[in-house]
């Protein structure tokens, strides 16, 4: 009707306000007001022309004043969008779902927009930002006002810390690339209007002042610099902006998106680089931190992250070490030039991953990879302790993270460390012999016995001898759970140790010592030891103070196939830890004899023992003189000691080998059995 159709657009008459009531006043988030509106009235005349005509009043007219706000559209250096994941209680309530949502609040009084921008930022994600574009300014509801939205596009953002959101909505900081963004925009993922729009305008090749392809220069990781200043001074530039827009818009629009796509600087990096990834859960990933300062690969760098490392070298156990921080290096590696990145993954530092790049074949990056493992497990060639982080969700591990420990250094009664290490050494090579049965590559330890018997430095003795990780769980830990536990030990590797440390403090029987705790339940642990789950061809080891304490469940054959009692210290592995500690020094052994004759066999840890040789480092004289306070009232532990109690722990080993053997040999299936068989070491164990 009327002018309809026309593109030209003509002077329009607005509407009076003649007078307003305030009827609603909360503080400052919002005051609702009446107002008298005068309608100006348009009537259409034959041959489509309009006039004016008197005007209509619409008495209560109901008009909404909020505080005004910002909205930021942040990128940054990366070519990351900066957003939430958020439950927003409008969202939640119209839409009934979580939204994704820009940077955002509200302006306060006297603030400027930008000001109040900035301000935003850093305190809800803690980037900052020198690269600012004013967008728009917009009303949120075109009836009843509700204040103004100033939308804002922050470029080449910087992390400078973490921020401190006043926000009163859980929410998760996430960095998106462009391509999650668009999905995010077209799958309805944005929950506000405002939000919506402050991307849009930034991302849609048309809807605003930046192309497609200057929004791709502008937030791709890696874009020149220089480009992506010469494109801002072009807004600002006429002739510039003239030429360039000419240049770029042109070509731009002449091809295709998908055209484009293949102009994309990640297909021209397929084509002609090579990349390997390398994730923090690997221990490669530390290798290369260390390998690449201490090659001086990083002279030219000028952003170090330091870290501490543990060493047998070293004074205290531990130097500092220094790696390349957060972003880009480039160094030359055999006279190829090799491009890395360090990226944090998600929102959170716990997952971090190195890209590295090279032109051509991956050959050269190959080779550098090879030589930072091989330096990695040279300089002090600590055993891989694998812990579970919460933050990323898996086990990470540092290199060296533990040092080794010689199985000679373990003081058991005679030959028994070299049964259990030659148990653990069939095992380890049995894994046909496995398959061939149908039966699960599995094995499981559990050592029990006093405090400071020597089960956690057994562990790592064998860790040590067959250069095996360990894969150590906390069951405690309240953030894990049943399936999370599952997950994990299917994560672990073939051939690593599983360890989980004094069960008998978290599970009494089937009883969680922590029964409000969200963490693993019995029935959760029981799955991930042998359910589908459980990873094949790991060892796991349980430790405990009590064994009695334990559900038989948790112990049975199939799950724990050896049982190995440790004891309170007998007379010889006195002796032995003695003259260890004081080889070289003549009366030694004279000396050791006498130290026995003051502690009766079983009767305190060796752990005990060797805090007090501890204390007479050089003078073992002194060692044994003072040796009567370690007896007088103390046991050493808290699992009860006898005299003979030592002797009974040899004798319980022994039993639990046969014991072992027989079970066994019952639960073979089918095929004869071949001199191969583990079990056919046990037969050597006893003597
Ligand atoms: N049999 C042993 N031979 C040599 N050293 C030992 C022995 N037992 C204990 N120690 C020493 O005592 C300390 C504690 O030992 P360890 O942690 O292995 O004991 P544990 O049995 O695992 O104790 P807990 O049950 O409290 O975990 C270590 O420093 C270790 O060197």
């Amino acid at each position: 009707m009327g002018d309809q159709g026309l593109s030209s657009r003509r002077e329009l008459q607005p509407w009076k306000c003649l007078s307003s009531k305030e009827i609603l006043h909360t503080g400052k988030w919002c005051t609702i007001e009446e107002h008298e509106i005068s309608l100006p009235t348009r009537v259409y005349t034959e041959g489509g022309k309009s006039e004016m005509s008197g005007s209509t009043i619409i008495p209560k007219w109901i008009w909404i004043k909020s505080p005004s706000f910002i909205n930021v559209a942040a990128v940054t250096k990366e070519g990351k969008w900066v957003v939430f994941h958020q439950t927003k209680y409008a969202c939640m309530k119209s839409l009934n779902s979580n939204t994704l949502a820009p940077v955002g609040g509200y302006i306060d009084e006297n603030e400027e927009p930008l000001v109040a921008a900035k301000r935003e930022l850093l305190e809800e994600t803690g980037y900052v930002s020198d690269n600012w574009v004013d967008l728009h300014a917009s009303v949120p509801d075109a009836n009843r006002g509700c204040g103004i939205g100033h939308l804002f596009l922050a470029l080449d953002c910087e992390f400078k810390g973490h921020g401190e959101s006043d926000d009163l909505e859980e929410q998760q900081l996430l960095l998106l690339s462009t391509d999650e963004i668009e999905d995010a925009i077209l799958n309805g993922e944005f929950g506000v209007q405002s939000w919506i729009a402050t991307l849009s305008m930034v991302y849609s090749p048309n809807a605003f002042s930046f192309t497609e392809w200057e929004v791709t220069l502008l937030t791709s990781k890696g874009a020149h610099p220089f480009l992506r200043y010469v494109l801002r001074s072009a807004k600002n530039n006429l002739l510039l902006s003239s030429i360039l827009i000419m240049f770029v818009g042109g070509l731009t629009r002449m091809l295709s998106r998908n055209l484009l796509f293949f102009m994309s600087r990640e297909y021209i990096e397929a084509l002609i680089m090579s990349t390997v990834e390398v994730r923090n859960e690997d221990p490669l990933y530390g290798f290369l931190l260390s390998y690449l300062y201490d090659n001086d690969y990083l002279r030219k760098t000028n952003s170090l992250i330091a870290f501490t490392t543990q060493s047998k070298r070293a004074r205290g156990g531990s130097y500092l070490s220094f790696g390349p921080g957060e972003g880009h290096h480039i160094f030359n590696f055999d006279g190829r030039r090799i491009w890395m990145s360090r990226v944090m993954l998600g929102e959170n530092f716990g997952r971090q991953k190195i890209l590295l790049q090279c032109y051509g074949k991956p050959e050269p990056l190959k080779q550098f990879i090879a030589a930072a493992r091989k330096h990695g497990f040279n300089r002090d060639s600590g055993i891989l302790v694998y812990t579970v982080s919460m933050r990323a969700m898996g086990w990470v591990t540092q290199p060296n993270s533990r040092p080794r420990r010689s199985l000679k250094s373990v003081i058991l009664e005679d030959g028994r460390a070299e049964s259990i290490v030659a148990d653990v050494e069939e095992f380890l090579k049995s894994q046909t012999w496995y398959q061939e049965r149908g039966l699960g590559y599995r094995r499981g330890y559990l050592f029990y016995g006093p405090p400071g018997s020597g089960k956690t430095s057994l562990l790592f003795g064998i860790a040590s001898h067959f250069d095996l990780s360990i894969y150590s769980l906390n069951l405690s830990d309240p953030e894990l759970t049943d399936s999370l536990l599952q997950t994990l030990m299917n994560q672990v590797p073939t051939g690593s140790m599983v360890v989980l440390e004094d069960v008998d403090s978290v599970f009494v029987g089937r009883q969680s010592t922590e029964p409000k705790s969200k963490s693993v339940t019995f029935s959760g642990l029981l799955n991930a030891i042998d359910g589908v789950a459980a990873g094949e061809g790991r060892i796991l080891f349980l430790t405990t103070n009590h064994k009695e304490k334990l559900d038989p469940a948790l112990i049975r054959p199939g799950r724990i196939d050896l049982e190995v009692p440790f004891c309170l210290s007998t007379t010889s592995q006195m002796k032995r830890l003695f003259l260890e500690f004081y080889q070289g020094i003549e009366g030694s052994a004279d000396l050791s004899d006498e130290l026995t004759s003051v502690i009766p066999s079983g009767q305190i840890s060796m752990a005990k023992l060797q805090g007090h040789l501890l204390k007479y480092k050089i003078d073992p004289k002194s060692a044994v003189a003072s040796a009567g306070e370690l007896v007088r009232g103390d046991t050493g532990g808290s699992v009860q000691s006898s005299s003979n109690e030592a002797e009974c722990c040899i004798t319980a080993l022994d039993e639990e080998i046969t014991r072992n053997r027989a079970e066994a040999l019952r639960q073979l299936p089918g095929p004869p059995r071949r001199t191969s068989c583990p079990y056919s070491l046990l037969s050597r164990i006893k003597t």
